[in-house]
């Protein structure tokens, strides 16, 4: 049984409301993860706000991917809380129950089903886990209509609506993965290096795009192309060896003596 940090059961997870009261939508609190002996996450505290976009930085190996799987449920820390809202325990959902909380996220490499349309790729992430073909076969009332063609106009996808995915550019891929999580309606997006391969014509699309989801969605991006992070992010959060290093806008972090010693540095050097 799921229960919330005051023990009260949680029945249905698409149900839950996290509260948000105090502006912070995740807590990751003292949170430490050793992959035989070693401190991946390394008393990590992080806190991300309701409706923000936060740019999470650092150099490879410095515990971006392992602080997402914690809070996605598929690494579970060896410490450490981790909650949605104040009130929800992340630590005791599975993988599949944060999903359905509300808690989205975009892996690097795009995984549409190439031979569907854009149209039905959204339709088949709307209706959930039926299964393709009984999805595909059960109509859409008005309402699932019209939240697929807001969806389609968000991710400015509405032109290939019919398209097989498979037609589309990489840049567009992408956009419709984030559109089929958007049909879930997720409170928190998190989303890893979405301008890979982009176009500079796409990658300032996705600017946008993330930008628009701000305010509805809190988004986290994290990403290695700094160019794109300078240009989206209000508040940019560097990792280093597994905790927070420093946490500010991207002026703050680009001044700040041990970011450029640890990171800035090694990207200019
Ligand atoms: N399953 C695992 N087993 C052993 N070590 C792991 C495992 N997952 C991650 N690590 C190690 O933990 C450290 C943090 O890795 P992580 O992937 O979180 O870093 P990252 O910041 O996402 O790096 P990158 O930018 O390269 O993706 C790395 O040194 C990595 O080798």
């Amino acid at each position: 049984m799921i229960v919330d940090k005051t023990g009260t059961p949680i029945t249905e997870t698409e149900n839950i409301q996290p509260d948000t009261r105090h502006g912070v939508i995740l807590y990751v609190e003292d949170v430490s993860v050793s992959f035989d002996g070693f401190k991946a996450l390394n008393d990590m505290n992080l806190y991300i706000n309701d409706g923000e976009l936060r740019c999470l930085i650092g150099a490879n190996g410095a515990g971006k991917t392992t602080l997402m799987d914690v809070i996605t449920g598929k690494t579970r820390p060896d410490t450490g809380k981790v909650s949605f809202g104040q009130q929800v325990d992340l630590l005791q959902l599975d993988e599949a129950e944060i999903a359905n909380a509300g808690i989205g996220r975009k892996f690097q490499k795009p995984t549409v089903f190439e031979q569907l349309s854009v149209f039905e790729n959204i339709e088949l992430s709307l209706k959930g886990n039926k299964g393709i073909w009984a999805s595909l076969f059960h109509k859409l009332n008005g309402e699932q209509n019209d939240r697929i063609a807001e969806i389609l106009h968000t991710i400015n996808l509405i032109q290939e609506r019919n398209y097989p995915a498979g037609r589309l550019s990489h840049g567009q891929k992408q956009w419709l993965e984030i559109g089929m999580l958007l049909a879930a309606k997720p409170r928190v997006l998190l989303v890893d290096e979405p301008v890979a391969g982009m176009t500079g014509q796409e990658t300032e699309r996705t600017a946008e795009l993330l930008t628009s989801l701000a305010g509805e969605h809190s988004v986290v991006v994290v990403e290695h192309d700094m160019a794109f992070v300078r240009s989206i992010a209000r508040t940019v959060t560097v990792l280093h060896q597994g905790s927070v290093l420093a946490e500010g806008t991207m002026s703050e972090i680009q001044s700040n003596p041990e970011v450029i010693q640890v990171y800035l540095g090694e990207e200019q050097g």
